[in-house]
């Protein structure tokens, strides 16, 4: 811990702020001439070429540490904490050490332990502080700074409220920013709550469940460095959601991530169609991981003879010896390992066969017929060319099969292709999507293996067009699961971004899922595939769902993929939406059926929610001319127009440009100003008042209504 011992100015009088921003313009100072030093030894190092594995493992982790540097330039430095005792402690995005070897950090990372009362000091609990500061920079210049006195002076649910009312004041560009300046309490410690098991973050519109999922991401990855060898999945509801936060994580100086939505998370599968809600809500039941799980099982065959031919002559493995080999093959195994272990044990069992006819033969020859020693000899180094490499004639004098004759005959078994051939119409390998499609599409199989659907659905699932659709991706990915590869990847590897996207079978460290409150239960379940340690955290508002499924809890939402193990914790403040705008949302909330509060604004931003009406055939051009009165007034900034999702084609030709977008995909998305069309048209979709409460809660500055009249008759 730094002890570098500061007197700092405790008032706010202007000689005294000018001397404060001085004294930690001269730690940025120092910050930077060390950063650029360890820079210039990165570049040094990574100069040399590794010349083995080990080497280059090396290098990846410096070529890391060197971005980490690189990027850090935004909030080299961001705060201090000033102890009761005179310690004195600065915090940056990275920790930059001292200048030798034994002397204290001159920055901490934000994520070490000793930055945390940072974040969670209070006057009532100054664990040990005297001040908390924030300090504004822009680059290498510092610009500005927030002391706040821990000793009781001044009272504020915030912490740092200057620096988090400076930052959520600013003009939005489209990308979201960091916020480990500014983290709250309540926030803080969902980032760093224990990673063991799942938690789920149940959080109002704007309470910052993005930022505390994506900043725990950086925290978990700090503090467990053994989590990058195999990854972090990131889960967001769109595209577009994913290319608004893309910046967080390496600005924070995260690399080791998958970036998914739950349609592009599975190689080799993606969506080809649209499907209806209904047809998507029954597909995405629980139900169905049994149902494959029965399929599959039924794809194994059932014991009977297996009749094999070997240089001409028949060996049957009669159905008892199968039984034995199916059961102890298929025991845990999928349907595609169990093949290749049964497919082993017949390789035995016909070496074994082979061997025993041998001996008949042998037996026989004893009685009398050694002209047969002769002949099987002469075929037995002809086949396996031992003739020809050692000389021998390919069994000892006497005729009996020695060990190494018998591992030989194994040997060749197993690459035959006439017994391959054999054993795949036997046991044939399958194709994933060819089965999903026979099962989807036969209402025999669909009665045996799904029998909880009623003959309606069935009848629904079966008359879906023959491509892919949203819904059948999980499906796709547990009957992949169940199945198996043909053949093993084998261990996972050290985590590449490349090489754990290309893999369904990656087994990542800890997973993230933005928007939970949208997943089915099959794609819960294939969040849970891919990550078996269950540390996963979930953050989502239950009032926002809009996905088809039917749940309004978290327990409804999660206790197939759970049960009941898994931790909720609460976020209760708005940092996005205007005070203004929440006090219109209580209704929007109630109607929605929550049981929830809507979160508590924690700013107001002084313009009040309007109105407007415009006719049917205006609606357009009024649209556009609104739209462009707002980018004008939000100028360097950015507007987002949401509108119920029939009218968006048209309203996206009028204003080009602008994001135009139906209350499902503005999810986790914001803008300075918000130009909601037609809320009743809103309403009026399926579950539309959460689609409402998502369209209103997404400005952080103004929001502005336009209804749509019916057209006088003429
Ligand atoms: N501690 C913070 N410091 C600075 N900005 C913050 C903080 N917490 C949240 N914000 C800002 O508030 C806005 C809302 O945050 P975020 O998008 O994470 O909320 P959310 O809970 O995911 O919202 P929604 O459910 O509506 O998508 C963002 O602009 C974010 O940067």
């Amino acid at each position: 811990m730094s002890s570098r011992n500061v007197t700092a100015p405790l008032n706010e009088d202007p000689a005294a702020h000018a001397a404060s921003l001085a004294e930690e313009q001269r730690v940025l100072d120092e910050a930077f001439a060390r950063r650029d030093g360890m820079l210039r030894y990165l570049d040094a190092e990574l100069a040399i070429p590794a010349d083995d594995a080990a080497g280059e493992a090396r290098m990846r982790m410096l070529i890391s540490r060197r971005e980490e540097l690189r990027r850090a330039d935004q909030g080299l430095i961001f705060g201090r904490l000033d102890a009761l005792d005179g310690t004195v402690l600065h915090l940056g995005r990275v920790g930059i050490p001292g200048p030798g070897d034994d002397s204290d950090p001159l920055v901490i990372d934000w994520r070490a332990p000793a930055a945390r009362a940072f974040y969670t000091a209070t006057p009532v609990d100054p664990q040990g502080q005297r001040r908390r500061r924030h300090i504004r920079v822009d680059g290498c210049e510092v610009t500005g700074v927030d002391d706040e006195p821990l000793d009781g002076s001044r009272a504020s649910e915030l912490v740092g409220e200057g620096a988090l009312l400076a930052a959520l004041g600013e003009r939005r560009t489209g990308r979201m920013s960091t916020a480990a300046a500014t983290l709250q309490r309540e926030q803080d410690d969902v980032v760093r709550a224990d990673s063991r098991g799942p938690l789920v973050v149940q959080g109002g519109p704007g309470t910052g469940k993005t930022v505390v999922a994506l900043h725990r991401v950086a925290y978990l990855l700090f503090t467990y460095p053994q989590l990058a060898a195999q990854g972090v999945l990131v889960l967001g509801p769109s595209l577009r959601f994913l290319d608004y936060i893309t910046q967080v994580l390496p600005a924070l100086g995260e690399t080791a991530i998958v970036s998914a939505t739950c349609d592009t998370l599975v190689p080799g599968i993606g969506v080809e169609r649209i499907e209806s809600r209904e047809i998507a809500e029954v597909k995405g039941r629980a139900l169905w991981q049994q149902a494959l799980s029965r399929y599959c099982a039924a794809l194994v065959p059932k014991p009977a003879d297996l009749e094999l031919v070997w240089e001409g002559e028949r060996y049957t493995i009669g159905e008892r010896r199968i039984a034995r080999a199916l059961a102890s093959a298929t025991s845990g195994h999928t349907y595609h390992a169990a093949r290749t272990i049964f497919s082993e044990q017949i390789h035995d069992l016909l070496t074994d066969a082979i061997a025993d006819r041998h001996e008949e033969l042998l037996a026989r020859m004893e009685e009398g017929f050694e002209d047969i020693l002769g002949k099987l000899d002469a075929g037995l180094a002809a086949s396996d060319n031992r003739a020809v490499d050692n000389g021998t004639t390919g069994t000892d004098v006497d005729g009996e099969l020695t060990e190494e004759d018998l591992e030989l005959l194994r040997d060749r078994i197993a690459v035959d292709s006439g017994v391959a051939a054999a054993l795949r119409r036997w046991w044939p390998i399958r194709d994933t999507k060819t089965e999903l499609r026979r099962l989807l599409g036969d209402e025999a199989l669909l009665r045996r293996w799904a029998p909880e659907l009623t003959d309606a659905e069935r009848k629904m699932v079966v008359d879906e067009p023959q491509t892919w659709a949203s819904s059948d991706i999980p499906l796709f990915d547990a009957l992949d699961d169940l199945l198996g590869d043909t053949r093993p990847n084998g261990e996972q590897g050290e985590f590449l971004t490349a090489r754990a996207a290309a893999r369904r079978d990656w087994v990542y460290g800890h997973v993230v899922i933005d928007e939970a409150q949208e997943l089915s239960e099959m794609q819960w379940q294939m969040v849970m595939r891919r990550c078996p340690s269950r540390s996963i955290t979930a953050v989502g508002d239950i009032d926002q769902a809009e996905a088809p499924h039917r749940h309004t809890t978290w327990e409804e939402a999660v206790s197939a993929a759970f049960g009941t193990r898994w931790t909720e914790a609460r976020l209760t403040i708005c940092y996005r939406t205007p005070l203004e705008v929440m006090a219109i949302t209580g209704p929007v909330l109630q109607n929605a059926g929550s049981r929830n509060e809507p979160p508590r604004a924690v700013r107001a931003s002084g313009i009040e929610p309007w109105e407007r009406s415009v006719g049917e055939g205006d609606l357009v051009a009024e649209a556009a001319r609104i739209a462009k009165e707002l980018s004008d007034r939000w100028a360097g900034g950015t507007v987002g127009v949401v509108a119920p999702l029939e009218r968006v084609p048209a309203l996206r030709t009028a204003l080009p440009g602008l994001p135009v977008l139906s209350a499902t995909e503005a999810k986790g998305l914001e803008w300075d100003a918000t130009l909601l069309i037609d809320a009743p048209g809103i309403i009026a979709e399926p579950r539309g008042w959460n689609g409402l409460y998502v369209a209103l809660t997404r400005c952080t500055q103004e929001l502005g209504r336009l209804l749509v009249t019916p057209e006088a008759p003429h």
